[in-house]
């Protein structure tokens, strides 16, 4: 086992309401198990929560002033952590680093650390230290700075980098303890602190997992030495990536030939996803989009933001619905009509691309619905893009980018973009530039990852498709994991219906297989609302099945 890393790990904590509040001190302590050598760095993953939980708060801005989103975080963290000046620098080790953002100036802060008993005497090896780290004793290790590049905008970055470190060879590691806080008073309007401590493999990582967050609003300050560590799965977006096969039989539909409606059938049914190719959609039409969503996306966050924070219409950021799942994705979502006015946060040339899309894409949907209603034998052909395209129908129009992610390749992670999940819908109509990301699931529960195309369209069959076809259509588990060296950008039209309209399986597929019914009957307005009541992994569809 010698030098390889069994565990990284993450300890994320972060402090939002303490408005006026004075932080006394903040202290939590882990135990670290199963590492025999490895180097530890504490990596301040502030760039990963930066939005999170901080309502009414002035957002931190971390991410948004370089080219593309994440040159702020990827340049912090080479500096302080991973990058070619290493953290290394200072002692000749790994470093230990905290961060504190806030929106408020503090106006000192002390950062105190301690590994065991043994204080920031970086030379000493961790040894014995590192095995009595249960009694909490703080030592001093560190002084905060502000550091000035990152006092832009008026809005104060103090980082406060705890320089104790040490890389641990010691095989009797036991625990290790971190206490920070300010020396003097805040008021530490808005602070939004985290804390990420991961060891990172000389070697190689196999796992990485969170073990422990606490929300200090659930503590009154000050804390005791003893504050615990509650275990908890708190940082959903960072994996260790699985290898994941490329799904290189993706069903192709071409629209123009024939056997098209049959070939709809058989994808639907197998997968619930499909590339429909021979479209007819011009490309300067979806590269016009894409490159109008790009400008719109690296515009300054204030701009961004008067799109409205998304509740569900909007500018997104990292928050995904309102019931607390997260990826690392920015968007815009909106309700689609034939009204302008609707886009009115998006400038003229934004506005005419994304309606020439619509339309371009409502065209589509139809030949495609149209074609599945001939695979299925249905004796309306419109009967299912009449419950989409219709005046009163409920259609979704989101325009998705995930920054890219250069850290990943050296943390040797993976990191969710958009969680697992199906679309609610009847189909969802998918156009992305070209970086991989998307990954669907099979019947047999593995994962796939889809050979992007930015030329076609992926239609994804939704739950609500698979209850009109009382199963016979699967709506697919879907998801997107961000990309170490491009960026994704995706646009995605979601075809609903009405909100009156009565959802049970259709007559004619239930008459020809001869069923019963595996669904109860529901509006789509129910529907919708039970939607977002859900988060976004939840099997849906469970709580309409007979
Ligand atoms: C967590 C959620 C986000 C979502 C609404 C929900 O409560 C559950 C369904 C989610 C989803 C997935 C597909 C589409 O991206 C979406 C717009 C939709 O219709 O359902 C999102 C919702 C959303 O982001 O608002
Ligand atoms: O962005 C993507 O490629 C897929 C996103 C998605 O599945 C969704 O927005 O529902
Ligand atoms: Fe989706």
């Amino acid at each position: 086992m010698d030098g390889v890393v069994d565990a990284v790990i993450v300890l994320s904590l972060r402090l939002w309401s303490f408005v006026q509040e004075p932080l006394e001190h903040i202290a939590f302590r882990f135990i670290v198990w199963k590492i025999v050598e490895v180097e530890v760095w504490a990596i301040a993953l502030k760039i990963l929560f930066n939005s999170f939980n901080t309502e009414g708060v002035e957002r931190p801005v971390f991410n948004t002033e370089m080219e593309d989103g994440v040159g702020a975080s990827t340049c912090f963290l080479e500096r302080f952590g991973l990058g070619e000046h290493d953290a290394r620098n200072t002692f000749g080790l790994p470093q230990l680093l905290l961060s504190i953002s806030t929106a408020s100036r503090p106006s000192s802060c002390t950062f105190l650390a301690t590994i065991g008993e043994d204080h920031y005497r970086p030379s000493s090896p961790p040894s014995a230290a590192l095995v009595g780290g249960h009694r909490w004793r703080p030592g001093i290790s560190g002084t905060g700075t502000v550091d000035g590049e990152r006092m832009r905008k008026g809005r104060p970055r103090f980082l406060c980098s705890c320089a104790h470190h040490y890389s641990v060879s010691d095989r009797h590691l036991r625990s290790l303890s971190l206490f920070a806080g300010p020396s003097s008073h805040g008021p530490w309007i808005g602070s939004d602190c985290n804390i990420g401590l991961s060891a990172v493999p000389s070697i190689s990582c196999t796992h990485l997992f969170s073990i422990g967050s606490f929300h200090l609003e659930q503590f009154r300050v000050p804390l005791a030495d003893s504050a615990m560590v509650v275990l908890a799965n708190t940082i959903p977006l960072l994996r260790s990536p699985k290898a994941c096969a490329y799904f290189s039989s993706v069903p192709v539909v071409d629209l123009s030939e024939p056997g098209a409606a049959e070939a709809i059938v058989s994808a639907c049914g197998e997968f619930g996803f499909f590339k429909v190719a021979g479209h007819g959609i011009p490309m300067e039409l979806m590269q016009r989009l894409e490159l109008e969503a790009l400008r719109f996306f690296h515009s300054p966050q204030a701009e961004k933001e008067k799109a409205g924070v998304a509740n569900p219409f909007g500018y997104g950021n990292k928050r995904i619905g309102p019931n607390g799942d997260v990826g690392w994705v920015e968007y815009l979502l909106f309700a689609v009509t034939a009204d302008p006015s609707a886009y009115a946060c998006m400038d003229y040339s934004f506005r005419s691309a994304l309606m020439e899309y619509l339309l371009g894409v409502r065209k589509l949907a139809s030949e495609v619905l149209e074609l599945m209603a001939d695979g299925l034998k249905l004796k309306q052909r419109e009967a299912l893009s009449n419950l989409v395209l219709g005046d009163e129908s409920d259609g979704l129009i989101r325009l998705n980018h995930y920054p890219k992610f250069p850290l990943l390749e050296r943390l040797n992670c993976s990191l969710t973009g958009f969680g697992e999940h199906t679309d609610p819908q009847l189909i969802s109509i998918l156009r992305s530039n070209n970086s991989t990301g998307l990954q669907i699931s099979l019947r047999d529960g593995s994962w796939v990852s889809v050979p992007p195309d930015n030329e076609s369209f992926f239609i994804i069959v939704g739950d609500t498709l698979q209850v009109l076809t009382n199963g016979r259509f699967k709506s697919v588990r879907h998801r997107v994991l961000a990309n170490g060296s491009k960026s994704r950008v995706s646009m995605i039209y979601f075809f609903g219906p009405a909100p009156t309209e009565k959802i049970v399986p259709l007559g004619e597929v239930m008459g020809e297989r001869a069923e019963p019914s595996k669904y109860r009957e529901f509006t789509w307005s129910e529907y919708k609302k039970a939607a977002y009541k859900t988060k976004l992994g939840d099997y849906r569809l469970g709580q309409f099945e007979k």
